[in-house]
């Protein structure tokens, strides 16, 4: 089981991501609390393994934006947040993952409709279009299974209930902002505690 975090915004809260076990780390280029610059996700990912998963959380951007923050940063996932359709999502030549706002079990017939790399399955509710800290029902996912996509579970998980929405859904991802943060501050010790948990899931 893979592991994201999303929302970073400093070098030490990455590097220590990247020590507990992180698969990926997410940069927010958004309207968002946790929104990045160029400058600074440059910095972050210039020291980051090249094997990580460096991904650019993008909400409606244009492309020649997305192209050039791919370009001068390090980025080579794209995570798109927004409206965009599965035209726009087949147009990148670095892999892309598609975000979907789950309310009923109608939102998950969009699944179908992208060939991207991966599915970012998340709840639609709050101030942004991500990163809020609210679950979706996962139950829909355990009634109507995704076949043949990577899923990447998103929206509201904890240390506390990561570990039964993976027995529920089984995804490729797992990804948490808001359940890693104290204060609106990432927290170290709850990156460690949520890794751990989903280790312990793995292990079961
Ligand atoms: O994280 C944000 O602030 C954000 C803002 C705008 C669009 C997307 C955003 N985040 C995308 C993510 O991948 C989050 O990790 C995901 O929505 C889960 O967030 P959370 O519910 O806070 O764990």
């Amino acid at each position: 089981m893979k592991v994201k975090i999303c929302g970073i915004t400093d070098l030490e809260t990455a590097l220590a991501s990247v020590e507990h076990g992180a698969d990926a780390l997410g940069f927010v280029f958004a309207d968002s609390k946790r929104r990045i610059t160029i400058d600074r996700a440059k910095e972050i990912i210039g020291v980051l393994p090249k094997d990580l998963l460096k991904i650019g959380v993008f909400v409606d951007e244009q492309r020649e934006m997305i192209e050039r923050i791919v370009d001068e940063t390090g980025i080579n996932v794209i995570q798109l947040h927004g409206n965009e359709s599965p035209a726009d999502c087949a147009s990148f030549s670095i892999p892309v993952i598609k975000a979907l706002s789950i309310e009923s079990a109608n939102d998950l017939l969009k699944v179908d409709e992208y060939e991207c790399d991966y599915l970012l399955l998340d709840s639609p509710k709050g101030k942004y279009r991500g990163g809020n800290g609210v679950a979706f029902d996962w139950g829909l996912l355990a009634d109507q299974k995704v076949e043949g996509k990577k899923v990447i579970l998103a929206g509201g998980l904890t240390c506390e209930n990561v570990g039964g929405a993976i027995q529920l859904v089984q995804p490729y991802m797992v990804d948490v902002s808001s359940g890693v943060e104290t204060d609106g501050k990432k927290d170290k010790e709850k990156i460690k505690g949520f890794i751990n948990e989903v280790t312990k899931e793995e292990g079961k």
